[in-house]
């Protein structure tokens, strides 16, 4: 049984991206392609990493006018992937019309607020209030466009849930409890992120920086 982790293959040189995600294979239920990878490798790329077998998660993050968005949905859709990131902050309209371009069988999930972000960041953008309420009032707005679920933390998840219990939820930004955080500022362990909601967690550094990428994968998902 394929299991609930997402491995974030974020890397720009494709031999690396491959022998990671080769050798996580048998630990992982997915593989997610972001920016770093999209843009050094595009298409092409993303075509390589499927014959891996397992299903890609691409994570573009798309936020434009609705036109501009549903066009590069639309220019996206032969990849079929499993799932497809959009920004929620990009409108009710842009929301609708990713979801009504993209394949039947990809689901369209809105990023919420980023994992990287804290209440103080929220505030510089002119955005009052904490990120609970920031991601719930996100995934109403997701619910009502009628896309597939968000991405949020592990801290908002279990109130992003109890509103919309039909949502897919995407927790990014999970950590061990003894590991490095980085960039990331509302984290919580895979557990816990499980425990709250989320339908699938992706981890990226805790696996592919780990000395042996595979073991740490499989020590991940043991703690589910
Ligand atoms: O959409 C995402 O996947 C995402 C949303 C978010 O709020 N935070 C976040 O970290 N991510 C992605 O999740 C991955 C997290 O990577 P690590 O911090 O290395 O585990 C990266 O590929 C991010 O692009």
């Amino acid at each position: 049984m394929s299991n609930r982790i997402y491995v974030a293959i974020d890397t720009p040189d494709l031999a690396r991206a491959k022998a990671i995600a080769t050798k996580v294979r048998n630990h992982v239920g997915g593989l997610k392609l972001g920016l770093e990878f999209f843009a050094a490798h595009g298409q092409p790329g993303v075509r390589e990493m499927a014959t891996i077998g397992l299903p890609i998660f691409l994570d573009l993050k798309l936020h434009d006018i609705p036109n501009t968005v549903a066009k590069a949905v639309q220019a996206l859709s032969p990849l079929e992937p499993a799932i497809l990131t959009v920004h929620a902050s990009g409108g009710r309209a842009m929301l609708e019309d990713a979801k009504a371009a993209a394949p039947l069988g990809t689901k369209v999930v809105a990023v919420t607020m980023l994992t990287s972000l804290d209440a103080s960041d929220l505030a510089a953008t002119g955005v009052s209030g904490s990120a609970h309420d920031q991601v719930v009032r996100l995934a109403a707005l997701a619910a009502e466009a009628g896309v597939d679920g968000i991405v949020c933390s592990g801290a908002e998840v279990a109130a992003a849930k109890a509103a919309w219990p039909k949502g897919y939820f995407v927790v990014p930004g999970v950590r061990l409890a003894d590991g490095p955080v980085g960039d990331q500022k509302r984290v919580v362990t895979p557990r816990a992120a499980v425990d709250g909601g989320a339908s699938i967690i992706v981890v990226g550094r805790p696996i592919t920086q780990a000395e042996d990428p595979d073991a740490a994968a499989r020590a991940i998902a043991g703690t589910l």
